[in-house]
């Protein structure tokens, strides 16, 4: 006869946590790295201009470029010097804001981004992460660029969202309630991407759960577990990726998106990813593709047609490919995670996206 253990309400619980660990409250690290009242105006007045291009109401082109993931905060600040004038040059074509991805979703397991373990050691300092993370953002934005961050810990955004103008839910949680919910009440445009395996109903129904009101678990500003009830977000947008079955950025594949955006009553305009499946993550691939849709948009301008494509994303960095993150010594500006388009290739791909 099995007998049954006498198990306290404390021996069954947190049965496979090894521990817990605090951090400062989102009131206190913001109050460390203050955003400023005239940064605030500068991301707002971004997150409009962003908000009215994904609106079709503005015909530039959104660009969202940077690496797949920041590792080293010295090289995003280097690669954000040398974006900020081609920035400005552009300005009346193009709206460039810098991939600044903090937070990396994983297939299954591997190096998550700076805030969850800064060293790429294994020491998962989330203080320093959450710090660092910050006071990079602060001054990218001091450089006259708008930052973009995909959001994955549905926590995390606290800490650091005040400062972004443009924000992303990748593929693997695009069908996630707890981040449609997070996207409810986040300040800024957000783009939801396709599936992983290419499926875009996911994301329009992400764009639309995430234009509801919700009421969800969370925190406050000051760490303590609380109800929160958002007001809806109603600047979010489709992002096609690709998918399994291949790339989803032909024009077959953006009017059918575009026909499924029509019907769910959103308006008719996507955001294409150039790197992941829809260049198979081959940094040199990506630049083609970029150079496609560059292609696409001035014939369906020249032609008068409806420019359907009102956003382009970019994987890119100071030197192309990848290199392991456990790689001792690391490869200066070159990324730890996807493989990037380098510096001269990315000048290449921005100059054909302003003459389209
Ligand atoms: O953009 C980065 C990766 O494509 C994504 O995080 C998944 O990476 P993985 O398949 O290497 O885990
Ligand atoms: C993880 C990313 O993309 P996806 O969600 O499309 O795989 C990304 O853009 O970094």
């Amino acid at each position: 006869m099995t007998t049954i253990p006498d198990l306290t309400a404390e021996s069954t619980s947190d049965r496979r946590i090894k521990s817990f660990r605090s951090i400062p409250s989102p009131d206190t690290i913001r109050s460390e790295l203050p955003l400023t009242a005239r940064r605030a105006i500068t991301v707002q007045n971004d997150r409009d201009e962003i908000a009215a291009i994904l609106a079709g109401a503005d015909d530039r082109l959104l660009v969202v470029v940077g690496p797949c993931s920041v590792h080293d905060p010295i090289a995003a600040i280097d690669y954000a010097r040398r974006l900020a004038p081609l920035a400005k040059e552009y300005a009346d074509r193009l709206k460039i804001v810098m991939r600044v991805y903090f937070e990396k979703p994983r297939t299954t397991v591997g190096w998550k981004g700076l805030i969850n373990d800064p060293g790429m050691d294994g020491t998962f300092d989330v203080e320093r992460g959450l710090r660092t993370a910050r006071s990079l953002l602060l001054d990218i934005i001091d450089l006259g660029l708008p930052v973009g961050c995909e959001f994955l810990e549905p926590t995390s955004p606290q800490y650091i969202a005040d400062t972004v103008a443009w924000g992303a839910i990748g593929a693997r949680t695009t069908e996630s309630q707890v981040h449609r919910q997070l996207a409810s009440g986040l300040s800024m445009p957000i783009g939801f991407k396709n599936g992983t395996d290419g499926n875009i109903q996911v994301a329009i129904d992400g764009v639309k759960a995430a234009a509801a009101q919700h009421v969800f678990f969370g925190v406050d500003d000051f760490g303590h577990g609380a109800v929160v009830e958002t007001a809806g977000n109603e600047d979010c947008h489709v992002i096609l990726r690709g998918g399994t079955a291949g790339p989803n950025f032909d024009a077959e594949s953006i009017s059918t998106a575009v026909a499924a955006l029509a019907k769910a009553s959103l308006p008719q305009q996507v955001m294409i990813d150039c790197s992941h499946a829809n260049s198979g993550k081959d940094h040199v691939r990506q630049a083609e593709v970029a150079e496609e849709i560059a292609a696409a948009v001035r014939a369906a301008r020249e032609n008068g047609d409806q420019v359907t494509i009102s956003g382009v994303m970019l994987e890119s960095f100071l030197e192309p490919g990848a290199q392991s993150p456990d790689a001792r010594p690391l490869t200066y500006g070159q990324s730890v995670t996807d493989k990037c388009m380098g510096w001269e290739a990315s000048v290449g791909v921005l100059a054909a996206l302003a003459r389209s």
